[in-house]
């Protein structure tokens, strides 16, 4: 593991003591906003980068009150690559041996081009290595992934493939028409910006991946240098695929949407293989295409292949054009479906109408057996409403920090009967107030996965707020919600480590990435049984909003 800094943590202090310091950073960090001064302030010998006040955000809108922020949340962190230790506040636990990584967008801006929607940003990767114990230490690097994508911005000073709310502009001569066009039909126009997941596979490589199929890549968890490409020996092709393949020991299984015959392939891989293998096909029941299907749920025997009415629109890829919901149309007279699938025969064994839903992240789904056999699935539900999509606009959430814009969510449990029933129910899992009518980014224990569950990780709200403000753990048996918040401050997506040789489903920790209120970042440390915070990691800059975490536990020494 590169380091480039001596350490100067002090292991186990109180949690919030600031008797650790922070370190000078490889490159300095550059605030891309323009607008934004820098200046570095020096803390014990060493010296912090700062991101001062931006003037795009309104006088008096943080929720703290403050008439400024310096949240850098929401702002590109300028930062090819960085690596250092990190202090230490609070005590890690003993057995925390192992890496987390995260990933999501972390640079909206190139060159003079600013992205509109948060999806947009090229992929961003924050490592936090943690060493427990005794001698505890903490390492951090920072880094941006090397697409297809990224590089061409980079090097044009403008975006030059299709982002998730962006479609470059056409070109003027009639040649470079036809090349649009034939990008267009073959996808190479789409980006490959790959910000959405982080895969540790069962035989040790690291993918990350978005939507488009067009290129998913290899990372290195340590440097976090982009290897190279993932090629998958198979000619499945397809334009998109889920940003969430379900992934353990033994294997990967993705859905690849079919827009053409609207269905879904249901795909499996081998650890150590770059085959995707057929399970089997579903048909969709609605029309005129496939759901959005950033993500799936399943079980130890069956898949469960979601179908919601934000359906993607073949015309906006066709002519490079945004849709009403960017590459999506809401289409509500279409329907709302689940289709199961038998992970060992490829079957459809129960297709069912369900309540319109709107859902980004699915949490887990299990068996229930007996007379009334079903598939229980759990999702972050947003009232089938898509207005979450355009929460998620960047200005909105510059512009409107403490107002309270946040649309309502909940855990929507589906039920799905496997008796041949032609309707499934979607209830409201827990009483939503309990986590504040706010509820994505979610994790839970991986021992659990296609098996029945009690607890969820996620981000909830404390109102008002524009955007999810807390770490929630949700008790789906006792149907309570325990919440940390800190005022002002964005936590990205709570991911739940076990302890190694642990039994209970939270003997563990979870682990977030901050960007507080006051311009700091850091990595939290919460212990998942009781939900206090343990300790935090503090970089000695701000750090941009990320998605989805990995962890990669420590091979012994
Ligand atoms: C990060 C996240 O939650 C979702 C990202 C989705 C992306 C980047 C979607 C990209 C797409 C295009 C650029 C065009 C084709 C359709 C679609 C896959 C939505
Ligand atoms: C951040 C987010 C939704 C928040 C809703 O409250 C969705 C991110 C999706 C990418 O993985
Ligand atoms: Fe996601």
């Amino acid at each position: 593991m590169a380091t480039s800094l001596t350490l100067i943590a002090t292991p186990c202090t109180a949690p919030r003591s600031s008797s650790s310091f922070a370190l000078a950073p490889r490159l300095p960090p550059r605030c891309s906003n323009a607008t934004a001064a820098r200046r570095r302030v020096p803390v014990r010998g060493a010296v912090r980068a700062t991101t001062l006040q931006s003037d795009q955000e309104p006088a008096g809108s943080g929720d703290s009150g403050a008439t400024t922020t310096k949240l850098s949340a929401w702002t590109s962190v300028r930062q090819e690559r960085w690596e250092g230790d990190l202090p230490i506040e609070g005590c890690l636990p003993p057995w925390l041996n192992g890496t987390y990584i995260r990933n999501g967008p972390g640079m909206w801006d190139v060159g003079e081009h600013a992205f509109h929607h948060l999806f947009d940003g090229y992929a961003t990767l924050v490592r936090v290595s943690f060493r427990g114990g005794g001698g505890a230490r903490a390492t951090g690097a920072h880094r941006q992934i090397e697409s297809e994508a990224y590089r061409a911005a980079v090097a044009r000073g403008r975006p030059v493939l299709r982002e998730f709310s962006h479609c470059p502009a056409p070109a003027k001569s009639l040649l470079h028409r036809v090349g649009d066009l034939v990008g267009l039909v073959t996808g190479a126009a789409l980006t490959d910006n790959p910000n959405s997941a982080l895969l540790p596979l069962g035989d040790g490589r690291v993918m990350c991946l978005t939507e488009t199929t067009k290129r998913s890549v290899l990372i290195d968890p340590d440097t976090l240098e982009t290897v190279g490409r993932f090629r998958y020996t198979d000619r499945l092709g397809g334009m998109v695929q889920s940003a969430h393949p379900i992934v353990t020991e033994t294997e990967f299984l993705t859905l690849l949407p079919d827009l053409v015959r609207p269905g879904h392939l249901v795909v499996r891989m081998e650890a150590g293989s770059n085959e995707r293998k057929v399970i089997g096909r579903v048909d969709c029941r609605g029309g005129p295409s496939p759901g959005w299907l950033h993500s799936f749920a399943a079980t130890e025997k069956y898949v469960v292949v979601p179908e919601m009415p934000l359906r993607y629109s073949s015309a906006s890829l066709l002519a490079s054009e945004l849709a009403p919901f960017y590459a999506f149309d809401w289409v509500p007279a279409s329907g709302s479906y689940m289709h199961v699938m038998c992970k060992s025969t490829g079957k459809t064994v129960a297709s069912v109408e369900v309540p319109p839903f709107m859902a980004i992240h699915f949490i887990n789904a299990y068996e229930e057996e007996g007379d009334e056999a079903a598939v229980v699935v759990d999702c972050c539900e947003h009232y089938g409403d898509p207005a979450i999509i355009e929460t998620l606009v960047l200005s909105r959430l510059r512009l409107l920090r403490g107002k309270d814009v946040l649309p309502n969510a909940r855990v929507g449990r589906f039920r799905i009967p496997l008796d041949g029933s032609p309707f499934g129910e979607l209830e409201t899992a827990l009483d939503p107030e309990e986590h504040g009518r706010g509820m994505d980014m979610c994790s839970i224990n991986p021992a659990r996965l296609g098996r029945k569950y009690r607890y969820a990780y996620a981000c909830g709200a404390r109102r008002p707020c524009n955007f999810p403000n807390t770490l929630t753990k949700i008790d789906l048996v006792e149907k309570k919600a325990k919440s940390w918040h800190e005022e002002g401050s964005v936590p990205s997506e709570p991911f739940f480590v076990a302890r190694p040789g642990a039994t209970d489903e939270d003997d563990g920790v979870v682990i977030s990435i901050v960007s507080s209120d006051d311009g700091e970042g850091y990595a939290l440390v919460l212990d998942a049984t009781t939900f206090e915070e343990i300790a935090r990691v503090r970089f000695p800059y701000g750090l941009p909003y990320g998605f989805h975490g990995c962890w990669i536990p420590a091979t012994e020494e």
